[in-house]
């Protein structure tokens, strides 16, 4: 039982609402994406589940138990919230040694996740000379080194060069597919999709999606073909005729919003139109989250009205 559990948990600072009334499970076997645009409360909620502030109110749960209630903690959750927080005079072998010994894990773990991580051949040096990428794999390293059922990881890729990034990645998918529960929060949507099974959204400290990747795509973003047809001008004229909203393509093809290929395809067959290609446009995650959570965001630059910029209709 490696679940968590979020029950109605709010926690307030002064008169902000970092976390409000929110209610989630974390489920094992999948990458849960975590997401909400700056200061909605992720961070917080992390904290909060790891015990390193208390909840106004609510409850958050690991396996069914409070963090401060689990017994070798790192053996149970591994998480990383700041990566900058490690002692910079110590080494990186000294610094998993110092956590290994208080959890009782044993040494040879300290090697293994220097490994996995590709810290090896740096454990001697001090952390202080470690640039930010380096600094993230260590901290990774300590989520890992008690070999824990879940992990809560926040910007895992901050710092990382595109090789590491790749590296996160797969390390993030294998996680899961040994049945660990791992939450990750990012505000990089496209590698979100890359890696994430399932996502939960906050904006202003509220649960604004809790749903697999797919799903959410799909319900937050308009469906849209991109069609070639032999007679491209009468094909473009029915489809307005229909009332479909259509927009010319690069490469002679008509991308019409709103619809699906199956209706398309029936269009172009009435008409006696050859096909040449109907495709469905998948939504990008940005897209998506966007299109959610544009009213939710606490912190947005002004929009620009510069008469020269061109503006989307
Ligand atoms: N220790 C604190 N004292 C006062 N306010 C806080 C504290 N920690 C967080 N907040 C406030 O709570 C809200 C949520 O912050 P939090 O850091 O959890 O958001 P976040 O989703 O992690 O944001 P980001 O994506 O920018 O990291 C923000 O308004 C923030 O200013």
């Amino acid at each position: 039982m490696s679940r968590i559990d979020i029950e109605d948990l709010t926690k307030e600072y002064g008169r902000t609402r970092a976390v409000d009334q929110l209610t989630c499970r974390i489920e094992p076997g999948r990458v849960t994406g975590f997401l909400g645009p700056n200061g909605a409360g992720k961070s917080t909620t992390m904290r909060l589940v790891l015990g390193l502030d208390r909840p106004t109110s609510g409850t958050a749960t690991v396996g069914g138990r409070p963090y401060a209630m689990v017994h070798e903690p790192l053996r149970t959750v591994g998480a990383l919230l700041d990566a900058q927080a490690a002692n910079g005079s110590r080494t990186a072998r000294d610094h998993l040694r110092f956590l290994a010994v208080s959890n009782r894990i044993p040494a040879r773990r300290i090697d293994e996740v220097l490994q996995d991580t590709g810290l090896a051949t740096a454990a001697g040096r001090r952390i202080r000379t470690f640039s930010l990428g380096m600094r993230q794999r260590l901290g990774i390293a300590a989520a890992l080194l008690g070999d824990p059922p879940v992990l809560m990881l926040d910007e895992p890729t901050n710092g990382l060069d595109p090789e590491g990034i790749v590296w996160m990645r797969q390390l993030l998918r294998r996680l899961a597919r040994e049945g660990r529960t791992v939450l990750v929060s990012s505000h990089l949507m496209n590698e979100t999709a890359t890696f994430a099974d399932h996502l939960v959204v906050l904006g202003r400290g509220r649960l604004l999606a809790d749903t697999p990747m797919r799903d959410f795509i799909e319900q937050h973003s308009q469906a849209r073909v991109r069609v070639r047809a032999g007679d491209p001008a009468r094909l473009r004229a029915t489809l307005i005729t229909e009332g479909y909203p259509v927009v010319a393509d690069d490469d002679g093809g008509w991308v019409v919003e709103g619809a699906r290929a199956e209706q398309i395809g029936a269009i172009a067959a009435r008409e006696g139109i050859p096909v040449l290609e109907l495709v469905e446009l998948r939504a990008s995650l940005e897209q998506a989250y966007l299109a959610l959570t544009t009213d939710e965001t606490e912190f947005a630059a002004a929009p620009h009205t510069s008469p020269t910029t061109p503006q989307e209709v």
